[in-house]
């Protein structure tokens, strides 16, 4: 497991060591955005705005996992303990008294490192030439993974066992399903292969490769990758001779541990990606917010009764996190519960999940799905506020006229809607506080432990779904198929398996 030779690597084509970097460093890129600063001034406060703020333009500390299951593990970290240790504070020239590197304390049996050198700093330091000529080898050959630390956190919560079926939904580059596959492997008796698996899916073909090229650096026989839409994410039967088998004689492929760890904004990885300063927009999240609920939905309706699954982001935007695990769990009707982890890995410092948030379009803020005019509806969802609902459901249970048709930004005004838009507001909403518990999920900020953003929910499915009204559309071939995805009737899904099957043979199997 876990590499072969530790000196026989070769400088790979797609080296995920490498960041995509700007070709100068003479135009130093912007790193503020009045935009950015207006929406998170709502959500940090004024006393620590400062200290977020300056650490977001501080250069990300480089951080790498050993590999748990290698052979090399407990050498490695000897090395990192008793050499690198000694040898890199010695070498450097410290400004502070802060240590050059460091086993992250919240991570199980030392095994992830944290620098006090950003991938910039150990490429262009030669006194640390050679701790990044370790790296980079011990990287290649699988002996350690580069990740950022946050991102190392979500499997940690997964809860994972070598008997168990793991999808990865969203999983390229793959850092996680690496992890995924240490710990399925990690828990099996040592020359036994462990039982369970992981299905390892992303949408983009290139990135799909990425993946494959990152996770054969561990000879691994439990793992398949797969290319769909997550959302869309076919049902399975496991009985091969379904055709000849009474429909309530098949079952279908469920999973005990799902990882949604979906598109972002990933304004988390700004210290990483500094290019998103100049780039962020509140359009990205609001414009992702829908896809990340039916990528969630889509997981929670795979997952076995009595699985977990985590929903994760690299951003910290409410929108993209606190409002989709919300809408998650209105959806499911209580069949989805948030787990308390709050004493699980006691020395990652987090913060709770919001409760209460604004939504903002184009510099416009509202409280409540009330307060949003028709003609933003189409962007602006009553899934992305606290209390949800619905623009038919809130109009009828509240005793407002909401004047729909008020349009402000200048185009297609007539007399009636100038003279509506000149009248005071009239009415005043207040701002809503969802009743979940969503102070169960976990905020990691960049200023509490000098990292990038990360937003992570435990959720386990506790009965099947029933109250679910999730009808998407996809087409295969020229034929469009209406898919249910909530539905876990599992003759119904059945159903859909073989319609789709029968109308397209040729649909990628798992
Ligand atoms: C945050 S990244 C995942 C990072 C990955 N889990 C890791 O730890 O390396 C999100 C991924 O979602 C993929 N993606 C975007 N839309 C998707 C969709 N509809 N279905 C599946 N994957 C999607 C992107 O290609 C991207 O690789």
């Amino acid at each position: 497991m876990g590499g072969g030779k530790r000196s026989e690597g070769k400088q790979s084509r797609e080296n995920v060591w490498e960041s995509k970097r700007p070709k100068s460093d003479s135009h130093p890129l912007a790193t503020e955005n009045p935009a950015f600063d207006d929406y998170y001034k709502g959500i940090f406060s004024s006393q620590e705005w400062d200290a977020f703020v300056q650490v977001l333009r501080t250069p990300l500390p480089a951080a790498f996992r050993i590999n748990s299951t290698s052979r090399f593990c407990a050498d490695i970290r000897s090395q990192l303990e008793n050499d690198f240790v000694h040898s890199l504070q010695a070498e450097v020239v410290q400004e502070d008294d802060t240590e050059a590197i460091m086993p992250l304390p919240w991570y199980p049996e030392n095994l992830a490192w944290h620098l006090k050198f950003s991938r910039k700093q150990l490429r262009k330091n030669r006194t640390l030439g050679r701790f990044h000529e370790f790296l980079k080898l011990e990287n290649e050959i699988g002996n350690i993974t580069r990740q950022e630390a946050v991102s190392m956190v979500p499997p940690l919560f997964l809860d994972v066992h070598s008997n168990h079926f793991v999808l990865d939904m969203c999983a390229a580059p793959g850092s996680k399903t690496f992890q995924l596959l240490e710990i399925l492997h990690k828990s099996t008796k040592v020359g036994c292969l462990p039982v369970g698996m992981v299905i390892a899916n992303d949408l983009d073909i290139q990135r799909c490769n990425l993946l494959i090229h990152q996770t054969k650096r561990m000879c691994t026989a439990n793992l398949i990758v797969t290319n769909h839409e997550a959302q869309h994410f076919p049902g399975c039967l496991l009985n091969r001779n379904h055709d000849k088998m009474e429909q309530d004689q098949q079952d279908s492929l469920l999973f005990d541990r799902v990882l949604c760890d979906v598109p972002c904004s990933g304004d988390g990885t700004l210290r990483k990606a500094p290019d998103l300063w100049r780039k962020w927009n509140t359009g990205t999240g609001n414009g992702l917010h829908n896809l990340q609920v039916l990528i969630a939905m889509r997981g929670a309706s795979l997952l076995k009764v009595g699985g977990r699954m985590i929903y994760s982001t690299c951003s910290m935007n409410p929108i993209e996190n606190e409002a989709v695990v919300a809408e998650v769990l209105r959806r499911c009707g209580g069949s989805i519960e948030l787990v308390d982890v709050s004493s699980v890995l006691p020395q990652l410092i987090r913060r709770p999940g919001l409760k209460r948030w604004k939504v903002c379009d184009k510099g416009k803020w509202f409280v409540s799905c009330n307060d949003v005019p028709k003609f933003s509806r189409n962007v602006v969802l009553p899934s992305m506020f606290p209390n949800g609902g619905s623009y038919k459901e809130v109009l009828s249970n509240c005793n407002v006229s909401i004047r729909d048709d008020i349009i402000t930004d200048g185009a297609n005004k007539n007399s009636d809607d100038i003279q509506a838009a000149e009248d005071p507001v009239i009415h005043e909403f207040t701002e809503e506080v969802s009743d979940f518990p969503l102070e169960r999920c976990m905020r990691l900020v960049p200023h509490d432990q000098n990292t990038g953003a990360f937003f992570i929910a435990v959720l386990q499915k506790v009965s099947t779904l029933r109250e679910i009204q999730v009808n998407t559309r996809k087409k295969v071939g020229k034929h469009v198929v209406t898919a249910n995805e909530g539905n876990e009737d599992p003759q119904k899904l059945q159903l859909h398996v073989k319609k789709w099957i029968s109308r397209k043979p040729k649909i990628p199997a798992m």
